[in-house]
């Protein structure tokens, strides 16, 4: 039982048995952690593994998890024809991805309590690293050497309880993430991590989960880092003595300053050794360093930066450095951290006070059980995560209460941003009635704003939220002042889903989007206001104390509008017409255009009618004018790379690599060549801003063709909106590539330029399957399903 206990915690068997509680959990080093072993095995029965159900014979010497990789990478991804097609020259992941020398990890000699029960268990056991592991090597140049006892960068990433997490142990989780493509082995590794956290130092569960995320607080608050790659040279030159432009060139060849900071410390030797970084404390500098300002910032920030940097170890300085210049880059979503911690509060329940009791379910459940235990949980976790996006609120219940206590405790709150549900485009009045066939529909007009979500508190404050969650309070000080003349007597609390758009006051009429935009972002003052704002309230998902998202669209709109007043070219209800006639709707959807709108919003009334929080629905049908009988919408695309400008456009970029963001494999994926929609002052506009972000090398996640080089490469920093006349497949643009067609990708044909989409991240531009889904949608596409048409893109 204690043996079984010890390897539910991943926890040396021998040492546990021996009454020391002794806590050495390997949190991430568990090199085997792809492995199911049922048993560890003894010298007379070695041990058996259960490799995705199978169960084989292991030999009894371990090795590396690279061994393992090829049975456990999930089916999906071995198979993919999307596998990476090419990876620039250059690039640090590929470089990075040689195979390391197997180690030779010995298994520990087995407990004498195994018995066969425990072969049953469907727990994860993992190989402990023993003192003469050599997986600590660092292609990067930290070798450990024994004979010179430099370090040992294992022993150095291992903690006992209530002991500070070393940042060395998120190293090297982050390490051992960037060397995986699996998605299900990146999960399982990091999971093991939070599982030692957990158990060891619950208090750091929440840094490490910021950390993974890089994040600093929710997005609600604002706190970003984003440090300008020459203030971190500068850094990184003060504390290792290596001067600028030898730093400038190796990031030149290298591509990311995070291996370049690797490099260059270990070169540095060290008068004295400076205490060893711990997971808070990395988090507290760097919160610290986001919220410097004032004149004295740049050089106060770099002496905090440099003071971490001149502890770093291992492969510690890559990740500092590449989290200070605001991208990770080890390929890990944010669904995927959530599962991670889903799957880690289900293999070692937390707040079981240490040795955790071990929960007996857990153990009769089996694979299969042990499989669905952890999706019933990723899904409490996620939902917990729409309704309240705040690891603040969330984990500190998830160590107290465990996931189960999710829904109670992580309700949607006025104050935290809910995201909003998205609709699904339709480009076609048919594909509306095809739709709803049969079900109360209702259609609303489509602003073309800005979404805001806009909470009021019991105590009266306001708030207002971007579409992804960001605070937009301070820009607009117009319509806090409105509140009090808008809402009802017996309205107390409440979340209002809204579009903001600009008005024209002297011609009553909604103006273009373009004009929203020239707003300040932040910090506006009343009387600075020079763009009038029109809010369009057309839903209401939280009222009096009470979250309505669960209630039918139908019963929502009767309370929104029972309870706030509309003001004419101030606060409105988006107008609406419930019809089931398609004369109507056609008649309602040209009023629309004439009234300066996008086209319509088409809802579920009763059935399929609740709000679905961060879900693209089919309860909702974006019906847009400009893409009738087109491709349905415009793409949201990231600009990755520059062609300089022939002719007229000499001094300024003439044409732009564009790409869509394929979030299963978090890379982008060029989708077109645009050089067509721009005013001459946009040019002017894009070349001053990303002239800023060029980089030397395209980065490791970038997928492109050789033939589509540009001039120049820019981080993923901007997205554009676009429109095209078609999508068709393409030899050479990566757009979904191996989802359609095995070796052909999917590109726009006559790509038009619309305008920067500021109230998008990259990673919220339209994704791989979302290219798929318009490419499906065309009408030759459905009506050919087996003739596939490839057509160089159009560019000059
Ligand atoms: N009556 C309305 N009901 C719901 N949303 C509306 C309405 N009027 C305007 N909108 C806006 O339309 C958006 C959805 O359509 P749009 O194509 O503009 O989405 P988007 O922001 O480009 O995102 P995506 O293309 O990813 O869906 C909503 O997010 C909201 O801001
Ligand atoms: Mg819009
Ligand atoms: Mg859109």
């Amino acid at each position: 039982m204690a043996h079984f206990l010890a390897r539910i915690l991943g926890v040396s068997a021998r040492r546990y048995v021996a009454g020391v509680p002794r806590t050495k959990i390997h949190p991430v080093f568990c090199m085997n952690c792809n492995i199911t072993l049922s048993s560890v095995g003894s010298e007379k029965s070695p041990p058996i593994v259960k490799l995705e159900g199978k169960t084989k014979k292991r030999p009894r010497v371990l090795s590396s998890s690279s061994e393992d990789d090829a049975e456990n990478v999930p089916e999906k991804k071995k198979q993919s024809p999307k596998k990476k097609k090419e990876t620039p020259k250059d690039s640090p992941k590929k470089q990075e991805k040689t195979p390391e020398k197997k180690p030779e990890v010995k298994e520990e000699v087995p407990s004498p309590e195994t018995n066969t029960k425990e072969k049953e268990s469907p727990k994860k056991v993992f190989t402990m690293f023993q003192k003469n592991s050599k997986e600590g090597e660092s292609k990067n140049g930290n070798e450990y050497d024994p004979g010179k006892k430099k370090y040992h960068p294992i022993e150095d990433a291992i903690w006992k309880q209530n002991e500070k997490v070393p940042y060395l142990a998120l190293s090297r989780t982050f390490q051992l993430i960037e060397e995986t493509s699996g998605r299900l082995k990146m999960i399982d590794i990091l999971s093991n991590y939070f599982r030692s956290v957990i158990v060891l130092s619950p208090d750091e569960l929440l840094p490490s989960i910021f950390l993974c995320l890089n994040q600093l607080a929710p997005a609600h608050e604002g706190l970003e880092l984003g440090i300008a790659e020459t203030t971190l040279m500068k850094a990184i030159a003060q504390s290792t003595g290596r001067s600028m432009s030898q730093l400038k060139s190796d990031i030149q060849s290298i591509g990311d300053i995070g291996i370049v900071a690797e490099k260059s410390r270990s070169n540095q030797r060290m008068m004295f050794t400076p205490a060893a970084l711990n997971v808070t404390g990395v988090f507290q500098k760097l919160q610290e360093i986001a919220r410097m300002t004032g004149n004295q910032a740049m050089a106060k920030k770099v002496d905090k930066i440099q003071s971490m940097f001149v502890a770093c170890k291992h492969s510690e300085a890559r990740f500092l450095i590449r989290s200070l210049a605001g991208k990770l880059r080890i390929g890990l979503a944010e669904q995927s951290v959530l599962q991670a911690l889903a799957q880690a509060c289900t293999d070692t329940p937390p707040n079981q006070g240490y040795p955790p009791k071990i929960l007996s379910n857990l153990k009769k459940l089996g694979e299969a059980g042990f499989k669905a235990k952890v999706d019933e949980n990723a899904l409490l976790v996620k939902t917990a995560y729409c309704e309240c996006p705040d690891y603040g609120q969330i984990v500190p219940v998830l160590l107290s209460n465990g996931p189960l206590a999710l829904p109670e405790k992580c309700k949607m709150l006025p104050g935290t941003p809910v995201k909003p549900m998205l609709a699904q485009p339709t480009k076609d009045i048919q594909d509306v009635f095809q739709r709803f066939d049969n079900i109360d529909f209702t259609c609303e007009w489509k602003y073309d704003g800005e979404r805001a979500q806009i909470h009021i508190k019991d105590d009266g404050t306001v708030s207002i939220f971007s579409r992804n969650q960001e605070n937009n309070t301070t820009k607009y000080p117009d319509i806090i002042a409105r509140i009090d003349s808008v809402k009802g007597d017996q309205v107390k609390s409440c979340i209002l889903d809204c579009e903001a758009v600009a008005w024209d006051v002297e011609k009553q009429q909604i103006m273009p989007f373009q004009i929203l935009s020239t707003r300040k972002r932040k910090d506006a003052s009343e009387a600075e206001i020079k763009i009038q704002v029109c809010v369009f309230m057309f839903d209401l998902l939280y009222f009096n104390g009470q979250p309505l998202v669960k209630e039918p669209f139908f019963e929502r709109r009767r309370l929104l509008r029972e309870n706030f007043i509309q003001v004419e070219g101030t606060w409105k209800f988006a107008t609406s017409l419930d019809t089931n006639d398609i004369n109507d709707l056609q008649n309602f959807l040209d009023e629309s255009v004439k009234g300066n709108c996008e086209g319509l919003m088409v809802k579920s009334l009763k059935q399929d009618a609740t709000y679905e929080i961060a879900k693209r629905s089919r309860n909702w049908l974006k019906l847009k004018k400009d893409y009738l009988s087109g491709v349905g919408d415009s793409l949201d695309l990231v600009v990755i790379g520059g062609y300089r400008g022939k002719g007229k456009r000499t001094g300024t970029y003439g044409g732009f690599l564009l790409a869509c963001y394929d979030a299963e494999n978090e890379e982008y994926q060029s989708i077109c060549k645009i050089g067509t929609g721009f005013s001459d002052e946009a040019l002017q506009q894009h070349t001053e801003f990303l002239s800023q972000h060029i980089i030397p090398n395209p980065r490791s996640y970038y997928r492109f063709d050789s033939s589509h080089q540009p001039d120049e490469w820019f981080d993923a920093v901007q997205v554009w909106e676009v429109k095209c006349a078609d999508l068709s497949l393409s030899p050479v643009h990566r757009a979904a590539m191996g989802l359609v067609d095995p070796n052909k990708g999917i590109s726009l044909r006559f790509p038009r330029y619309i305008r920067i989409r500021d109230d998008k991240k990259v990673e919220e531009a339209t994704s791989a399957q979302q290219v798929v889904d318009m490419y499906s949608n065309q009408d030759q596409i459905k009506n050919q399903k087996n003739t596939s048409r490839s057509v160089e893109d159009d560019f000059y």
